[in-house]
């Protein structure tokens, strides 16, 4: 990122289920100040039920899911205000929803290893999204190619020092305004 980015209002923290959306997501959030909204949030409870199934979604499926995260982004970020949210946003296609061209909405992608995610999500309790569904998680991501900006950070790392990788790929003004 140059030293003449405009400040992102938005970070949307991405990667597959279980990699650590949620987890980074908040801890990003309190370091900088701003919100934390979390995607999962916004399924309707027919998705939920599907994915709980064991049944991975469909395009359509999520469709109205990431129109109503980015009428929440555009929220925000018109307002002037912040947020960090956690979305899997696992295909280019989605990722364009909720930028849509915005150069103060920016993606922070967790890229980790499916033998490490297997891993951690095995250990997770009390939590929807069956293990199962990983491979086509997996199958359906596309990782951010370089026009899209990203800041991508390795997830084989203490939650402390990947935020600290967040942190320091932040414009410099913005990582000291917390
Ligand atoms: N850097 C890390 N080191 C060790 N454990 C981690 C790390 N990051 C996340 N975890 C653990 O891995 C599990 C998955 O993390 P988390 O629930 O945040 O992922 P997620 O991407 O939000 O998942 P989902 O999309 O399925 O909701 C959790 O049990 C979390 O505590
Ligand atoms: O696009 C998707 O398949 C979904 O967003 C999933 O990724 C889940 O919401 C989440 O990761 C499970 O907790």
């Amino acid at each position: 990122m140059s030293a003449d980015d405009p400040r992102a209002r938005v970070l949307i923290v991405m990667g597959v289920s279980g990699s650590g959306k949620s987890t980074i997501g908040e801890r990003l959030a309190e370091r900088l100040g701003w919100a934390y909204q979390d995607g999962d949030d916004f399924h309707p409870p027919g998705n939920v039920a599907k994915m709980s199934a064991g049944q991975p979604l469909t395009d359509d499926d999520r469709w109205p899911w990431l129109r109503a995260i980015a009428a929440d982004i555009d929220r925000i970020a018109d307002s002037g205000d912040h947020a960090v949210f956690g979305c899997s946003a696992l295909k280019r296609a989605y990722r364009d929803i909720l930028v849509h061209g915005r150069n103060d909405v920016r993606i922070v992608y967790l890229d980790g290893s499916r033998e490490l995610i297997a891993q951690r999500m095995a250990a997770r309790k009390d939590h929807f999204m069956p293990a199962g569904l990983l491979d086509s998680q997996f199958a359906t991501l596309e990782k951010p190619t370089p026009d899209e900006r990203a800041i991508t950070v390795t997830i084989d790392a203490s939650v402390a020092q990947i935020v600290d990788a967040i942190v320091v790929q932040l414009p410099q003004q913005q990582a000291l305004n917390r």
